[in-house]
């Protein structure tokens, strides 16, 4: 079982990212680590803080000499940020005459959309600076840090490795028939602006997001994690918290400002009838099992069936609205304009970063719940077995 957690505010001097459950024999340095750290600062359309702000990565605990030793990974991301919040954000008590007024002035015109309001009540608090220092998506720095151990387990022990685009920004749809990436083509990817394998409709995403930062106002948009080479059968139909589908769509639900997965085609497959739906089975000229489609998006009965996983994340827009929403002042009670200082106009590009890594870890999750193991041969040996032990005819 893989376990994991993350600690952090968004201006503390550092999140921290714990995984336990990684087998021994995992190799992963802290270059590693800060490449993806660095894909999910990409963007175009994110605002000020990507610029000034860097990742500063720390391996705490779990590794020695670039290798996983079956203990827990403690990751360490500094905020360097913090100088600027040293007080305001001080874990112990702060004399208040050295407090910066205007930094610690209370938040409250909570924005629509964003946690500020409701985590307000919940938690009893008289200002949203709380609220938002642990409900930004400054935390998916972690997850990213996280789920590059989970990636590099996935290659190592099995050859699985996966790929992320974005699909869509606000109105603008790359085509369905555009071209699927596949996980060579992470490089291109993270080249693109906006993520997006074609050209054209990237184009049109960055005219869309320019457009929309004239307009002071904000998007969102839709990505895609494709996985590849997974053996059939990770996953379950017999309950529902084992379906494989289940946990995907719970763990790219987590990810702040999801609002939508779809496996596969999902929602188009729902408008089309059984017989344009389905992936027909044929044999191939070696007279092993395949598919003539992958709409099912490499899922059936909660498992794997050994297509590429296909799963897709919708992203509402960022909901610190430049033209600021209404809102009402919680310590007046007067109407009054949602607080603003800075945001992204469009993330939909790190999201896409961030899904992988969410992707990773749920899929690194199955793969140990199926094959076990405590190093990354024990699993492989374990998975080779289960592969070489299908009957002929269902290979
Ligand atoms: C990568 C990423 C970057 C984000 N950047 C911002 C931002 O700059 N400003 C903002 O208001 N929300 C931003 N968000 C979205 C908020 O975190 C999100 O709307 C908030 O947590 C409430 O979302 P929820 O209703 O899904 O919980 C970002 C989200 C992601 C995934
Ligand atoms: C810092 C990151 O994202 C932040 C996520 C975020 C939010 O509300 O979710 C709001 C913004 O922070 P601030 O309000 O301080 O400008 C983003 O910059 C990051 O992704 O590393």
């Amino acid at each position: 079982m893989l376990r994991w957690l993350t600690s952090g505010e968004s201006h503390g001097p550092a999140l921290v990212g714990i995984v336990e459950g990684v087998p021994a024999g995992v190799e992963v340095v802290t270059s590693d680590i800060q490449d993806a750290l660095a894909r999910r600062r990409l963007g175009y359309g994110r605002g000020a803080r990507m610029k000034f702000e860097k990742d500063e990565v720390r391996i705490l605990a779990g590794l020695r000499h670039g290798v996983s030793q079956g203990g827990p990974l403690a990751i360490e991301i500094g905020n360097t940020e913090w100088p600027k919040w040293v007080d305001v954000m001080a874990s112990d008590p702060v004399d208040p005459a050295l407090l910066d007024r205007a930094r610690n002035a209370p938040l409250t015109r909570p924005r629509p959309g964003h946690a500020d309001l409701v985590g307000m009540r919940k938690y009893a608090f008289d200002d949203a600076r709380p609220v938002l220092e642990r409900a930004s998506a400054r935390e998916t720095a972690t997850r990213v840090a996280l789920g590059t151990v989970a990636a590099k387990f996935l290659e190592q022990a099995l050859g699985v490795r996966l790929v992320s685009h974005v699909t869509s920004i606000g109105p603008v749809f790359a085509p369905e028939d555009a071209a699927v990436p596949a996980p060579d083509d992470t490089a291109y990817l993270d080249a693109d602006p906006v993520r997006c394998f074609d050209k054209d409709t990237s184009d049109r995403m960055v005219e869309e997001i320019d457009q929309c930062h004239k307009d002071a106002d904000t998007l969102g948009g839709v990505v895609e994690v494709l996985v590849y080479g997974l053996p059939s059968g990770l996953g379950s139909y017999v309950h529902g918290d084992r379906r494989l589908d289940a946990k995907l769509a719970a763990a790219l639900m987590g990810i702040q400002a999801i609002k939508g997965v779809e496996v596969g085609d999902g929602f188009r497959t729902a408008a089309r009838r059984g017989s344009q739906a389905h992936d027909e089975i044929e044999r191939d000229e070696h007279g092993k099992i395949r598919r003539l489609s992958n709409r099912a998006g490499g899922i059936e009965g909660g498992m794997t069936n050994g297509e590429i996983v296909r799963v897709r994340a919708a992203m509402k827009p960022i909901s610190t609205v430049p033209r600021a929403l209404a809102t009402v002042d919680v310590a007046t009670g007067e109407v009054a304009k949602a607080q603003h200082q800075r945001s992204d106009v469009c993330a939909v590009p790190p999201a896409a970063v961030v899904a992988e890594a969410m992707v990773a870890l749920t899929i690194m999750d199955v793969v140990l719940e199926k094959f076990g193991g405590d190093s990354v041969g024990e699993v492989r040996r374990n998975a080779q077995a289960y592969v070489e032990s299908i009957p002929e005819l269902l290979q």
